[in-house]
């Protein structure tokens, strides 16, 4: 791959219901550290610079804030996932509306970009919290089957690799997206020359005729 067709930035957004763990999930993968708590009013983007696969990656994170799909909160989410490139959803395995709502979610990115094949990756949050536990691994698991998502079990609070392999994951699936797009519009403007010299040539072969 020449360095010109490698993908230079990526932004990526994180979505789900409030108290989820986004924050956490966020300042993890940037920083490697937990904080117990964290300003919840403010969305926030981050800037960072990660390798992935030896392939170095300019990131934008969003972190969005007590969004869900439905009621007021729904055209703000909408713009940032028209700004998105690739899309964390995030719940709680103590708190299952959080994980009733990643599906909803997923409809809503499906429907806001017109395509089912936009990357997206799930998170269950708060594994180490077994006592609290609302949501089996198992459902997860089944709900990602079905979206067609890649999912990850974890802790914000306990592992920082499991985090690091979540976004990296979605690093390497936006990757991907972004080197089909760049086959398409190659194969699109080859169609287009191929029309302007089959054109050109009808032109100067009538030209001849005359
Ligand atoms: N035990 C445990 N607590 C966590 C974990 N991740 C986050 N928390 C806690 O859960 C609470 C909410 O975390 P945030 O990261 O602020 O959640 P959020 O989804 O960004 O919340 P909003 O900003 O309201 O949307 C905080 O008290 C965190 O310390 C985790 O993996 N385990």
């Amino acid at each position: 791959m020449t360095e010109a067709r490698k993908m230079a930035r990526a932004k990526l957004v994180l979505l789900g219901r409030e108290n989820c763990g986004k924050t956490a999930l966020c300042v993890r993968f940037i920083t490697k550290r937990f904080i117990g708590e964290y300003d919840h009013k403010k969305e926030v983007t981050y800037r960072c610079c990660k390798i992935v696969d030896k392939e170095a990656t300019d990131l934008e994170i969003l972190d969005t804030v007590n969004k869900d799909c439905v009621g007021s909160g729904a055209t703000p989410l909408e713009s940032s996932i028209k700004w998105g490139d690739g899309f964390l959803i995030v719940y709680s395995v103590t708190d299952r509306s959080s994980f009733e709502a990643v599906a909803r979610l997923k409809r809503l990115i499906d429907h806001t970009r017109q395509s089912l094949g936009i990357p997206t990756v799930i998170v269950a949050n708060k594994n180490d919290m077994e006592n609290g536990r609302a949501v089996r691994t198992e459902e997860g698991q089944a709900l990602a089957r079905d979206l067609r998502c890649s999912f990850f079990e974890l802790s914000a609070a306990e592992s920082s690799s499991a985090v690091e392999a979540a976004f990296s994951q979605l690093i390497r699936e936006v990757r991907v997206e972004f080197h089909r797009h760049l086959l398409a519009m190659d194969k699109r403007s080859r169609v287009l020359q191929m029309r302007h010299a089959l054109k050109n040539k009808l032109t100067r072969s009538k030209t001849m005729q005359w």
